[in-house]
């Protein structure tokens, strides 16, 4: 069974005249998935101008919108999606939470005026493998009805206990799953975490190292020092296994501080070294640090390149600048050299630097 469903059912349409569901979830890069409020006339002005210096564009309908703006965030979408070519950017929108007054008028207007448009639905608040089931259903009904040729896909943010315990069964509910960003402000409350920030880290969550001893007796008034530790680890790779096991995409989430360029970088470099694909731009200075992040480094694609060079044909081991490369770290850098291309494609910078790269 994958979901509630037996394998033969898995890849049909949910609704008659609805679109193939993809079997393969396509390797579009995501570094940035930029937030706008479609209902904020300074925000949504500058949309048009973003189109190509970031990969996803989302309308937000969600939290932090005004209960008042909704229908004017979800209407200021779809005319900034009908008036907007998006070129190679992607256009996704999150939509309201499953039990909220508003989510079955975001999907009733957003599929029929903008669906073509659209690439990703970003569901908030997902629990279990039911709430993909609903979307699922209701996507295919609308896409049928709107004749579209192509299926929207589904992304959930993981931002209840209930919510972590399933991501598994979320990952896998439909072929629509696109991926999974974490949701940590939500996923704090939730929990009943200390925490008041927006994701990022937090002084007093560290491990102090052990006091120096005198004749085997603790000098505990000695200074030591302290190591602040990642409160989002465990979330974050459990979140990279489950989507790794179902072909889908990891995404960190927000970083709510965002005068802190610096820590801002560092959570994204966590995420980006432990699997995740990209994360999410609250503001326009965002975009930069998550672009940079995301992107496999020079010195990162050349050892890569290396590595694949010096072992021909894949298999046994080699020794390059004294470490022994084999079969597995190969594969490691494949990993490297094919987002490397995939990146490539679609940014001309990068794809200079990278092709600058000689291979020692
Ligand atoms: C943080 C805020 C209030 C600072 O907004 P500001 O106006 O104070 O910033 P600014 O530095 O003064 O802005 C400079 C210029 O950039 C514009 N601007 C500013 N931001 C953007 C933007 N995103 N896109 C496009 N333009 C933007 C802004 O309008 C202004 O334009 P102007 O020069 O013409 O005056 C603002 O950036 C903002 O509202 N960002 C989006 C916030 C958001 O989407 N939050 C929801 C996602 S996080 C979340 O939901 C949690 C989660 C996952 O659910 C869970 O953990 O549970
Ligand atoms: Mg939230």
């Amino acid at each position: 069974m994958t979901g509630s469903r037996p394998a033969k059912d898995f890849f049909r349409p949910l609704a008659v005249g609805a679109p193939e569901p993809v079997r393969e979830v396509p390797a579009r890069p995501s570094r940035a998935i930029h937030f706008f409020d479609p209902s904020n006339a300074k925000m949504a002005a500058k949309v048009p101008d973003m189109v190509g210096t970031v990969d996803v564009l989302l309308g937000n309908l969600e939290d932090a919108v005004k209960a008042d703006n909704k229908v004017a965030a979800r209407e200021g979408l779809v005319e900034i999606a009908q008036a907007t070519d998006f070129g190679p950017t992607q256009l996704w929108t999150r939509i309201n939470a499953l039990d909220s007054p508003w989510v079955l008028d975001d999907l009733t207007t957003l599929v029929p005026a903008i669906g073509d448009k659209l690439d990703v639905v970003m569901v908030p608040k997902v629990q279990g493998a039911e709430d993909i089931h609903y979307i699922d259903r209701l996507l295919a009904q609308l896409e049928a009805k709107a004749g579209l040729d192509r299926p929207i896909l589904v992304h959930a943010i993981l931002e209840t206990a209930r919510g972590v315990a399933n991501v598994e069964e979320i990952c896998g509910a439909s072929p629509r799953m696109q991926g999974l960003s974490l949701g940590p402000a939500d996923l704090a409350a939730d929990r009943r975490m200390k925490t008041t920030r927006v994701g990022g880290g937090h002084p007093g969550y560290l491990v102090r190292e052990d006091p120096p001893r005198v004749d085997g007796v603790a000098n505990l008034e000695a200074s030591r020092s302290t190591y602040q530790q990642d409160l989002w680890h465990y979330t974050i790779a459990r979140m990279v296994d489950a989507c790794a096991m179902h072909g889908i995409y990891p995404y960190y989430g927000p970083f709510g501080d965002i005068s802190d360029v610096v820590a801002c970088e560092d959570q994204f470099r966590n995420a980006f070294l432990l699997g995740c694909v990209g994360t999410w731009s609250l503001h326009p200075k965002q975009i930069a640090i998550a672009n940079r992040v995301f992107s496999p480094s020079t010195e990162d694609v050349a050892h890569a390149r290396r590595v694949v060079a010096a072992m021909g044909d894949g298999t046994g081991a080699v020794m390059l600048d004294g470490k022994m490369e084999d079969d597995a770290s190969l594969k490691q850098c494949l990993v490297m050299v094919e987002l490397a291309e995939q990146l490539a494609a679609i940014d001309p910078e990068l794809k200079a630097a990278y092709d600058a790269i000689e291979v020692a």
